[in-house]
């Protein structure tokens, strides 16, 4: 289905800022001190999870001052659009990571399904340790499991749809520098 980049522009031109590029870049720079502190000694195999996180995993790693394996694993349930789905695996995890810790870095706790999935199959599959790391964590109280939390959070948002820094709205504007949200969502 085409989109309208009418539109797409309009909902940028519209959107409230609700993080500049400096308060995004501080809070990785955060997280990544904290899983310094943390996982150093213990060899991970990182998983960027696919589209989203491609961005906050890109500047994320730099930052860690450690040796690691970087992977990658796609599952998706929005699909361009802004209300969630049922999960579909596009990509599982090719390396292996038996008896190994597991960090996977993402760009939102939503309401937790993905993450949920995801934390569940690298456990299933033998990871001896599976670590969290998302740049935004969604506050409200549709969480799937209320007890699934991220060990590394950069920024909390209010309840709205929310786009940049990895993150689309219908597709378009992972590349925004600074965390939005669309008016009226
Ligand atoms: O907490 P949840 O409500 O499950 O939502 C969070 C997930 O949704 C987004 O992925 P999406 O399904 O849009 O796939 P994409 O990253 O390929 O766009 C995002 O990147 C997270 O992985
Ligand atoms: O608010 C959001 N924005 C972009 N992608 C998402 N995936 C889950 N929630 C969101």
């Amino acid at each position: 289905m085409s989109i309208d980049l009418a539109h797409v522009r309009q909902v940028m031109a519209e959107a409230d800022c609700l993080y500049s590029e400096d308060q995004v870049e501080a809070a990785i720079d955060q997280v990544a001190g904290a899983i310094n502190g943390e996982l150093a000694e213990r060899n991970p195999v990182v998983f960027c999870v696919m589209n989203g996180g491609l961005i906050f995993a890109g500047k994320l790693l730099p930052k860690l001052s450690f040796p690691l394996e970087l992977s990658y694993l796609h599952a998706t349930r929005y699909r361009s659009e802004t209300t969630g789905g049922e999960l579909f695996w596009k990509a599982k995890p090719e390396i292996s990571f038996i008896d190994r810790d597991v960090l996977i870095i993402d760009d939102i706790l939503d309401e937790g399904y993905t993450l949920g999935a995801i934390v569940d199959f690298c456990r299933h599959a033998g990871a001896a340790n599976v670590h969290v790391a998302v740049l935004i964590d969604k506050d409200h109280d549709r969480k799937a499991r209320p007890d699934l939390k991220a060990d590394y959070v950069g920024l909390s948002c209010i309840d709205r749809y929310i786009f940049g820094y990895g993150m689309d709205y219908k597709g378009y504007w992972r590349n925004a520098p600074g965390i939005y949200a669309v008016k009226g969502l």
